[in-house]
């Protein structure tokens, strides 16, 4: 089946002072599919989404969602479209229960039935029996849990996910590749994450940012391959040597 394009950025650039964080990038994310986005540290991963996001303006390019110029819309008009990001740091209420944290972004959406959508999406994450705990004093992991289950509450068509499971134990990365795996192929993910072990496991296509440029993309056995991409970022060790 031929792939449907989801979201396409075109020329996209955004420079920090004398610094291009994120220079002339073409991106293509295809509907129903795990796109990663890996790069050494300061590639301009972060910034690359944050623009898709909206939580940044670019300088310069394009940004099509779904067909539609999204460019200049400011970061909730995207949220409303389908775009949801999580944050690299958490960004859950440490003050409010699991419940009140998910409710709230349940509630950007009308809904009859708050209660019941609220602990479906707890469910979603494994967090069914944690609804009335106060979110500051949950478990790292399962704090890392909430924060995307608030993005899926979200319904988003497109959730992007920065560092999920930096800091999780090997058993709740585990369980985080499971869930993200039963996302598809209503919601597209794009994932910055630096463990190889995930991405191999996950992702449909990689993106590899260096220096704010693209430097390959392409399915994971071909990054894996890429001369380039091994010298940058996967340690300099050569398959073929
Ligand atoms: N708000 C900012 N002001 C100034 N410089 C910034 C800002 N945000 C990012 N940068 C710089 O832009 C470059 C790209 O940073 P970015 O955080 O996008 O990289 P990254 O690939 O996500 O890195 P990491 O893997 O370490 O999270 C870095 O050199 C960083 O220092």
């Amino acid at each position: 089946m031929a792939a449907v394009t989801l979201l396409e950025a075109r020329g996209l650039t955004r420079s920090f002072g004398g610094l291009r964080a994120v220079d002339h990038v073409d991106f293509t994310l295809n509907s129903g599919e795990i796109h990663a986005l890996i790069g050494p540290n300061g590639a301009g991963k972060t910034t690359f989404v944050s623009l898709l996001s909206g939580r940044l303006q670019p300088d310069a390019g394009q940004i099509r969602f779904d067909g539609a110029d999204v460019t200049r819309l400011p970061a909730h008009a995207r949220v409303a479209q389908g775009i949801a990001y999580t944050f690299q740091i958490t960004s859950i209420y440490a003050g409010l229960t699991v419940a009140d944290n998910l409710a709230l972004a349940v509630q950007r959406h009308p809904t009859r039935d708050l209660a019941g959508e609220t602990a479906r999406a707890a469910a979603r994450v494994g967090l069914g029996d944690h609804l009335g705990q106060v979110a500051g004093l949950l478990s790292y992991g399962h704090q890392r849990l909430l924060e995307i289950g608030m993005g899926l509450a979200l319904r988003p068509r497109l959730l992007i996910l920065d560092e999920p499971t930096q800091g999780l134990a090997n058993k709740e990365i585990e369980g985080f590749t499971a869930l993200i795996r039963s996302l598809l192929p209503e919601t597209t993910v794009l994932l910055i994450e630096h463990n190889m072990d995930v991405v191999m496991a996950l992702a449909d296509r990689i993106t590899v940012l260096n220096f704010g440029k693209v430097l390959a993309s392409g399915a994971p056995a071909e990054i894996r391959a890429n001369r380039a991409v091994q010298d940058a970022y996967l340690g300099g060790h050569h398959a073929a040597d």
